[in-house]
């Protein structure tokens, strides 16, 4: 990574809160230009206190933050030149929605007929030339986060944060504005940290996803690599539904598992290594394999009908095994194809 191909960079960056060791860890992580990055993980993990640090609300005590190739050390948010949206959006409620959008200009010192100028073309841009003069309590709540956006991108920063912005709108709208961020993102091109807890949100907006955990980065990848090759157990479960268990390696093509031995696909992991075994449920195949590999018989305990596809639980030998397929046939038996079982290293992300 280096800070000419990225807009924020962060190297190994420290923070921890007074006299704790809670905060974010060793933290490296580069966002190019035009880049929407999303960072999920669980309540307190750190999501919130990382935007902090490259807003520069905090200080880090170890490492740097770099934006726009500059070391950010001793620059004070103002001048940071980053936009940023809060979940609750944060409008000033004695302003008009014009005033709120043309008040990051006003603190920049703009004559007035620009901030007016700037503002009416932002707020056009996100649907608002109807509503500027309204005060924020008159607006909806998708409204006033399209206010936040737009006075958050009114003074052409070099960087978009955004914490949690979806997360007080109710669930038609949060996924109509994830298409509006998401386009005002790319209009701009403008690099961007967008927190969230909703893997779906993460997925389906961003061009990589960090997954943090504890205080550190556990994996950051593509949505589609994140799932299909998850690092570790932790971000496994997080992102999808999966089948996970605890096995052995017995040879390189099979792993000893709750369900018996299961082919594999080639791997590298040792003879008699402790593993975490994979299986995603759209990866179990309905009735026996034509060679009869890592086919299963036992019973259907759940089923769940969900349209175009069922969601499945499937019971071997007092192992319940998740599935998901379009087939609405009768199951009594099920298999896996050899490369679909994964194995993942036996450590959930608390060692490096
Ligand atoms: N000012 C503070 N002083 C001490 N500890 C804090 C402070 N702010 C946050 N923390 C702690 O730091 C950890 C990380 O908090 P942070 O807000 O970054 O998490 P998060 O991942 O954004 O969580 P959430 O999804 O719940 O917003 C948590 O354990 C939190 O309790």
């Amino acid at each position: 990574m280096s800070a000419s191909d990225h807009t924020i960079l962060l190297e190994n960056v420290t923070f921890t809160y007074p006299g704790t060791d809670i905060g974010v860890h060793d933290v490296s992580l580069g966002i190019r230009a035009g880049e929407l990055l999303a960072v999920i993980g669980p309540s307190g993990c750190g999501k919130s206190t990382l935007l902090k640090i490259i807003a520069g609300f905090v200080q880090p005590s170890r490492g740097r933050v770099i934006i726009a190739g500059k070391d950010a050390a001793g620059i004070p948010p103002r001048e940071r030149n980053i936009g940023i949206v809060f979940q609750s959006y944060s409008l000033f409620p004695h302003m008009t929605v014009l005033e709120n959008v043309a008040y990051p200009l006003k603190l920049r010192g703009r004559p007035v007929a620009e901030r007016r100028a700037n503002a009416l073309d932002i707020l056009g841009r996100v649907g608002l030339k109807d509503h500027i003069d309204k005060l924020p309590a008159q607006l909806s709540g998708g409204q006033q986060q399209r206010v936040a956006l737009a006075r958050a991108l009114v003074f052409d920063p070099q960087a978009l944060l955004l914490d949690e912005p979806l997360s007080a709108l109710d669930a038609a709208l949060r996924v109509e504005m994830r298409d509006e961020i998401r386009r005002l993102q790319r209009a701009h091109h403008i690099a961007t940290m967008h927190i969230t807890h909703d893997q779906e949100e993460a997925l389906s907006m961003a061009d990589r996803v960090a997954v943090m955990r504890d205080g550190r980065l556990v994996q950051v990848d593509a949505p589609k690599a994140l799932y299909a090759q998850p690092a570790n157990r932790a971000v496994a479960s997080f992102i999808g539904h999966a089948n996970l268990w605890r096995g052995r390696v017995v040879d390189g093509t099979s792993v000893e598992t709750p369900l018996g031995i299961l082919k594999t696909a080639p791997h590298g992991f040792a003879a008699g290594e402790p593993i975490v075994v994979l299986v995603r449920p759209e990866k179990l195949a309905i009735g026996s394999a034509a060679d009869g590999v890592n086919t299963l018989t036992g019973k259907v305990t759940r089923d769940r009908f969900l349209g175009s596809f069922r969601r499945f639980d499937f019971e071997v030998g007092g192992t319940k095994l998740l599935g998901e397929t379009g087939n609405m046939a009768e199951i009594r038996s099920i298999h896996i194809l050899p490369e679909a079982v994964q194995l993942l290293a036996d450590h959930d992300g608390k060692r490096p």
